[in-house]
């Protein structure tokens, strides 16, 4: 079987234990640790593909649950696929429709065979399996698809987690049995088993003993406090093969981005930027800009001093002010487009850092420019 998906492991940072690679996919090869931007919905809100590769953005996500219910993969297949459908030459990863199945569905029954839900638009009967959400997104037809998964709540007992990644194993299994097209859609496995260390490993050893081309870390930035991310991420990634690439899903931050770099962590993805971007609050190099208070109402400067994207080189906080406080549609493209790209440019900057040897020194600079550091 020729392998779709391969990671090329380019050299590990000196001073931590980030990593820099390619990844390399039916749609290009592109450079990690990345930021993928989220396109839920076969549209990364308000962004143009055009806009999305000027910026650098290489793989982007979209979401099985989302798309089986609207417009339905069926129809998307009829499309060509994802790529053809949303005209986006590059990578995509689809989320396998799990996580939204907890996270969106207020009555659902877990069996053995799947997850028994509610549609959370209308409210009909849905079934969603491991047979399934691969047959999805089969159709979708992107490069990277994920094993059906359960992703517990935060906190969740020992017990409970020890029989949900046991039974996460065994639905990654039947994901792989169910895979009609191995050859062009890796599909990789995740990582299950909260804070409980004996958990993640027994979840890595059964995935890892399935082989796939890739692993996400799942389970997390679900709620647990910073350090318990970090400790699962340091007991966790050494567990997978470091030929393989590693996504942490739903995450995050710039701080957890970068903490995740150093933890080994290849891929990222998360809704932040163009979610927080809708409400007006931007990321810039020295911490978060919430462009609606009075005090920006006449700063004629750029959203970020620091930042040479299409928003900050062509308008002021005052006019993005203005634009957000009328609801003007301009004003949330303008935020979006410049939180996407701090996130793209922030993942060149740790890749620079990997080169040359020194990702623990820009941590203490980008944290102390941005305010983590201060109490
Ligand atoms: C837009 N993104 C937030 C969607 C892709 S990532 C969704 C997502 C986020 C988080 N935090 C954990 C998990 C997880 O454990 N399993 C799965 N399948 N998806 C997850």
């Amino acid at each position: 079987m020729t392998t779709p998906i391969r990671f090329e492991l380019i050299k590990t940072c000196r001073q931590t234990g980030a990593r820099l690679g390619i990844l390399h996919t039916p749609h290009g090869s592109f450079e990690t640790p990345m930021f993928m931007p989220v396109g839920t919905l076969a549209t990364v809100k308000t962004l143009s593909p055009e806009e999305l590769k000027e910026m650098g953005a290489g793989v982007i996500l979209s979401n099985t649950y989302h798309l089986w219910l609207r417009p339905g993969h069926d129809i998307v297949e009829e499309a060509g696929g994802l790529h053809a459908f949303m005209n986006w030459d590059r990578g995509i990863l689809t989320d396998s429709g799990g996580f939204q199945v907890f996270s969106l569905s207020e009555f659902r029954r877990i069996e053995e065979e799947g997850v028994y839900f509610r549609n959370h638009l209308n409210g009909d009967k849905l079934f969603l399996s491991p047979e399934k959400a691969v047959e999805i997104q089969n159709a979708l037809g992107a490069d990277i698809i994920m094993a059906f998964d359960e992703c517990p709540p935060y906190p969740a007992t020992y017990e409970y987690m020890k029989q949900s990644i046991e039974r996460t194993s065994r639905w990654a299994e039947r994901c792989l049995k169910a895979h009609r097209r191995p050859n062009e859609q890796g599909l990789f496995g995740i990582v299950q088993g909260g804070e409980y260390e004996e958990l993640r490993r027994q979840s890595a050893r059964d995935l890892v003993s399935l082989d796939f081309p890739g692993y996400a870390v799942g389970g997390l930035s679900v709620g647990e406090p910073k350090e318990v991310m970090n400790r699962v991420l340091e007991f966790t990634t050494p567990l997978l093969p470091a030929d393989k690439p590693r996504y942490l899903m739903g995450v995050g931050s710039p701080d957890s981005l970068i903490d995740g770099a150093i933890r080994g962590i290849d891929m990222f993805d998360c809704v932040l930027p163009t979610r927080i971007g809708r409400n007006g609050t931007v990321m810039t190099s020295e911490g978060r800009v919430v462009i609606k208070n009075a005090q920006y109402a006449r700063d004629f400067s750029p959203l970020d001093p620091n930042c040479d994207c299409y928003t900050c080189r062509n308008y002021t906080r005052a006019y993005i002010r203005h634009l957000i406080k009328c609801d003007e549609t301009f004003g949330i493209r303008l935020t979006s487009y410049h939180n996407v790209y701090f996130l793209i440019k922030l993942m060149e900057q740790v890749r620079q850092a990997i080169r040359e040897d020194r990702l623990a020194d820009f941590r203490e600079e980008f944290f102390e420019c941005y305010g983590f550091n201060k109490p």
